[in-house]
Formats: structure tokens, C-alpha cells, sequence
């Protein structure tokens, strides 16, 4: 918690009685068995039971030793559902999912001034609103239009590893959130050290300080968020003050810019470039571009992080799977050839290359977790009592590794999605993506964008262990950490990337 001790301990009395008298209250219910799970505490119930970090592998564990794929505890009064097996995901999330759809409240998303992020919005009209605009942009036939900066972007991440091959990270960086902000605004990233991505790096830690479990006070006490930030102790204040002015310089940068350089000449197409031709010509108000502002920051956060994490998966994974490497590469020669580099037309005719695509989501999804869905109205499921206002995570990172689905679950074999005759199996979804109604809805653009980074990467480079001083290969670890408690990232590791022929100079200086 980060207000001071008296704060938190006034705070403390008054939500430990309201608690009480719930707890009390809920417990007296007759005919309520909770799904299995660790013995709650009064008060406080599990609250010390949580897993801080690698939450998804630790409710795997938790799987043996309450003997349940659907996982029941409770913190400080709300109850978390957790769900390791598809079966259940399906017929809650998606099945159900008129009633598993909501989000988790927290009032420190008004305070910073992320009311307009879609993937932390209350399930209802508002949200409705917005998901119908990201729709229209980012489904299959229309994400295609991003097709060109697509390669455009990754042709330019191509030639930055051919100079800079050690700084694949930074580059990686640069080509994650590049591809969501020019396809948003057209805005051309300076470099990593863009004011844009200073202040949206920040705001993000800030807020995701803020809202991990126990981050702050005003989570379970939405009253607190009233006291003035000057107040002795008001620490969480002071800092949702803090991101507050950096979310909105990341929404103010690259409109102010867009706006300018419309005024200035014909700019290339983009989806807020267009809303504001639009609204030039009267046809759209001051009230949608609210809505437009919203959902191209949302498609900013929630598409940068999750494709630098899959990236660096990718290379992490062909460094230490040289044989896998050398199938994908023979493919992408046979089907590619050498005069050219890989384009989307190519995909259909590359059945391994997919099959590494998906592999990488399901070894390593980088949302372990998915993000929380909330029920609206109290459910009953398999005899468990799940009472309205649960907190309900898809454990995506478990359904990946069950091994009655997948067979040496932990073993990175692109070929499971490969059927006899060497074609992509058709029965596959990629589990990554969520479920039901919040649904990754930007699921096209990641597929296509993560596709052309394999597949142009492989075919220019070859990524391997790096050597030390005395020629010997530095092991990479399997090591994963988690970013603020959602994002899970490859540790840091070291690489060697080099181009496969000196052809792959002209190929991308043409
Ligand atoms: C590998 C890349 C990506 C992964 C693994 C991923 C994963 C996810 C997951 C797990 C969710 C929550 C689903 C649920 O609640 O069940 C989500 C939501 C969302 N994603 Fe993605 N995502 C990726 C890339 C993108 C991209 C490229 C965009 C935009 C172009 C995007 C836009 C969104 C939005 C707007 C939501 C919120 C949906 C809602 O709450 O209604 N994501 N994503």
C-alpha cells in the first residue's frame, strides 16, 4: 500500500467492519459451496494467499493441490474464480457470457483518466459504444488495410537488426508500439526514446502499480480517492495525479501532431486521420472524437506490450530451437525464394511458419491470465455457488500446458498444429486471445503483424546462443517475469542475429 500508516490503519477499522458484516453475513448462507480452493481467513480471507508473481503457473499449481480445475478463494470480501480447463473458459466466458462480461471496478481508472480504455471499461452502453468502433476498424477484411505499414514498419526493424543486431530489444521496442501508432495517427516514432514513449512508459508502471492486488488503499476504499493529494500519507492520490498528466500527454501527443500535419499537407490514411477528415467536413462531433481518442490509446496500450512480449519470445525460442529454425527457413526458401521478402499473400503456402506463430501464443501467451471478467448476477456451475460481483480469471496460461490437450505440453513443437499431410490443423483457436465478448477484438492485426515479424525475420536472419569471449554459447535461461503483474516478459537475454546471405543487404535497400 503506499499511504501512510495512519491512513491505512482509519481505513483498515472501517473496511474490516463493513467486511465483517458481509463475511459474516455470506458465510451464514446456507447451500453455498465455493468452488475448492485455500481456507479463507476472516476478514481478509486470502488476501496473503494471492500469488503476487507468475499468478497463471501458481493456480496451475494450485490445480493438484485442491484437486480442481476451477479454483475458488476471496480477498478482503470480493471473490476470484479461477478457470484452468477450456471446457469451463467456453461455457462461463462465452456460453454464459451475457452475465461474465463485465470488468473490475477500480475508481483509480477514472482518476488517471483511463475511463476510455475499452479493455478496463464497465460492461454496458459506453463500452458497447466503443467496442462497435474498434470493430469496424480492426476485423479481419478491414485490418488488412494495415497491411502496408505492417511491412513497412517490419522492413525497417529488419534493417535496424542488420545494423544493430545487439539491440534487438530496443528495436523490437520501437517496432511494437511503432506499428499501433501509425496505423492510429500515422505518427512516426523518433526512437525509443520518443516523448511519447517516455510518457507512456511511465504512466503505464504507475498505473499498474496502482492497480495490481494491494497496490492501493482506494481499491477497497473508493471514499479515499475524495482526499486531496496535498493530504499527509495521500500517496496513491499523488500518483494517479502523476499518470493522470502523462495519459493525457499520450493521448495529446499524436492527435496535436495528426491535427498539425493535416493542416500542413495530405497525410497517409489512418484510423483517427480519417475520423477527422470526417469531422472536418461536419460530419462527426466532439463527442465521438472522445470515443476515437479512447479506442486508438486502448489499441496503443493493448497491442504494444503484447507484441513485444510474443516478439521476444520468438527470438528467444529460435535461438534455442535450431532445428525448428531450419524447417521454417527450408519452407519460407521453397515457397519465398530469394528475390524477394515474405508478404501476406505468402501465409497460405506456409503452413510451419503458422504453426510457430501459434506455438509461441500458446507456449508463452503474454497474458497468462487474460484480463479479469466479472460477473453481473449470481450463478450456480457444476454445484458450485458463484455469487455476483466474482472477479473470474481464464487461465490461459494452464489451458496451454494441459496435458490431456497437449501432448509434452511444455516442449515448444510447432508441428502439433500440423496435421499428416503437413497442413495447419483447422480445429485450433488461439487461446491468447481470451474469450466471449471481450474477446481480444484486435486478434487480426496481431495475427498478421506477429506472422510477417516471424516470417521476414527468418528469412533474413539467422538468430542463435551468443558467444562469450572464449567462443563458448551462453545459454539462454526460461526464466519469465512479470510487468506490473500482467504482461509476462522473456527475461533479458543475449542473441546472435545474422543475416543468412549478403543478398539480404540489397533485398532491403530496395
Ligand atoms: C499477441 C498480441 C495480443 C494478445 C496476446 C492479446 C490478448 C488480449 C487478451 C487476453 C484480451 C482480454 C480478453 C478477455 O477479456 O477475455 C485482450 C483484449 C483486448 N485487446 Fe488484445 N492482444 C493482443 C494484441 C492486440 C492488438 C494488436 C490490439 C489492437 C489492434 C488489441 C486490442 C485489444 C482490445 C481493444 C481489447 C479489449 C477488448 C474488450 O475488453 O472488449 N490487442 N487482448
Amino acid at each position: 500500500m503506499m499511504e501512510s500508516p495512519a491512513l491505512v490503519a482509519i481505513s483498515a477499522l472501517i473496511v474490516g467492519a463493513t467486511i465483517w458484516v458481509s463475511w459474516t453475513w455470506a458465510t451464514s448462507r446456507a447451500l453455498r459451496p465455493f468452488p475448492p480452493g485455500p481456507k479463507p481467513r476472516p476478514i481478509i480471507g486470502n488476501l496473503f494467499d494471492l500469488p503476487q508473481e507468475h499468478a497463471a503457473k501458481r493456480y496451475s499449481d494450485w490445480e493438484k493441490k485442491y484437486n480442481s480445475k476451477i479454483l475458488h478463494a476471496s480477498s478482503l470480501g470480493t471473490h476470484i474464480l479461477v478457470l484452468n480447463k477450456l471446457e469451463d473458459a467456453i461455457e462461463l466466458l462465452e456460453t454464459r457470457s451475457y452475465k461474465y462480461s463485465d470488468r473490475p471496478y477500480s475508481p483509480i481508472i477514472d482518476m488517471v483518466g483511463l475511463n476510455g480504455h475499452v479493455a478496463l471499461m464497465q460492461y454496458g452502453n459506453f463500452w458497447r459504444l466503443h467496442k462497435k468502433v474498434c470493430q469496424q476498424n480492426l476485423r479481419e477484411k478491414a485490418s488488412q488495410l494495415y497491411y502496408p505499414i505492417q511491412l513497412q514498419k517490419v522492413r525497417h526493424f529488419l534493417k535496424n537488426l542488420l545494423e544493430t543486431p545487439d539491440d534487438f530489444q530496443r528495436h523490437n521496442k520501437l517496432l511494437s508500439v511503432g506499428i499501433p501508432l501509425a496505423t492510429m495517427y500515422g505518427y512516426d516514432l523518433e526512437g525509443v526514446d520518443d516523448p511519447y514513449i517516455t510518457a507512456a512508459d511511465e504512466s503505464a508502471f504507475l498505473v499498474g502499480q496502482l492497480l495490481r492486488p494491494g497496490g492501493s488503499l482506494i481499491n477497497v476504499f473508493p471514499l479515499l480517492r475524495h482526499i486531496p493529494a496535498w493530504f499527509p500519507g495521500a500517496v496513491s492520490r499523488r500518483i494517479a495525479e502523476r499518470a493522470r498528466q502523462l495519459i493525457t500527454e499520450t493521448m495529446r501527443i499524436p492527435m496535436d501532431d495528426l491535427k498539425k500535419r493535416m493542416a500542413e499537407r495530405p497525410v497517409p490514411p489512418s484510423l483517427v486521420s480519417s475520423f477527422l477528415e470526417r469531422k472536418n467536413a461536419g460530419m462527426a462531433s466532439d463527442e465521438e472524437e472522445e470515443v476515437i481518442k479512447g479506442v486508438a490509446y486502448t489499441i496503443y496500450a493493448g497491442a504494444s506490450d503484447t507484441t513485444i512480449s510474443a516478439t521476444s519470445t520468438f527470438f528467444y525460442l529460435m535461438a534455442t530451437h535450431p532445428d525448428v529454425q531450419r524447417k521454417a527457413q527450408e519452407e519460407l526458401d521453397r515457397v519465398v525464394g530469394f528475390s524477394h521478402l515474405p508478404s501476406f499473400e505468402d501465409r497460405h503456402q506456409m503452413p510451419y511458419v503458422d504453426g510457430i506463430y501459434r506455438e509461441i501464443l500458446r507456449l508463452h501467451p503474454p497474458l497468462g491470465l487474460g484480463v479479469a471478467h466479472v460477473l453481473t448476477t449470481d450463478d450456480h456451475y457444476k454445484g458450485y455457488f458463484i455469487p455476483k460481483g466474482t472477479i473470474v480469471f481464464a487461465n490461459i496460461w494452464a489451458m496451454n500446458h494441459d496435458e490431456e490437450v497437449y501432448e509434452h505440453p511444455s516442449k515448444f513443437m510447432p508441428e502439433r498444429f500440423l496435421d499428416n499431410s503437413g497442413a495447419l490443423t483447422k480445429d485450433h483457436r488461439a487461446l491468447a486471445y481470451g474469450f466471449g465478448r471481450r474477446i481480444c477484438v484486435g486478434k487480426h492485426v496481431a495475427s498478421s503483424s506477429m506472422w510477417l515479424i516471424i516470417a521476414s525475420v527468418l528469412a533474413a536472419f539467422e538468430i542463435s546462443q551468443a558467444k562469450d569471449e572464449n567462443g563458448n554459447e551462453i545459454l539462454i535461461d526460461d526464466e519469465y517475469q512479470d510487468e506490473n503483474g500482467f504482461t509476462q516478459h522473456k527475461a533479458p537475454f543475449r542473441c546472435s542475429i545474422t543475416p543468412r546471405s549478403y543478398r539480404v543487404k540489397d533485398l532491403l535497400s530496395e
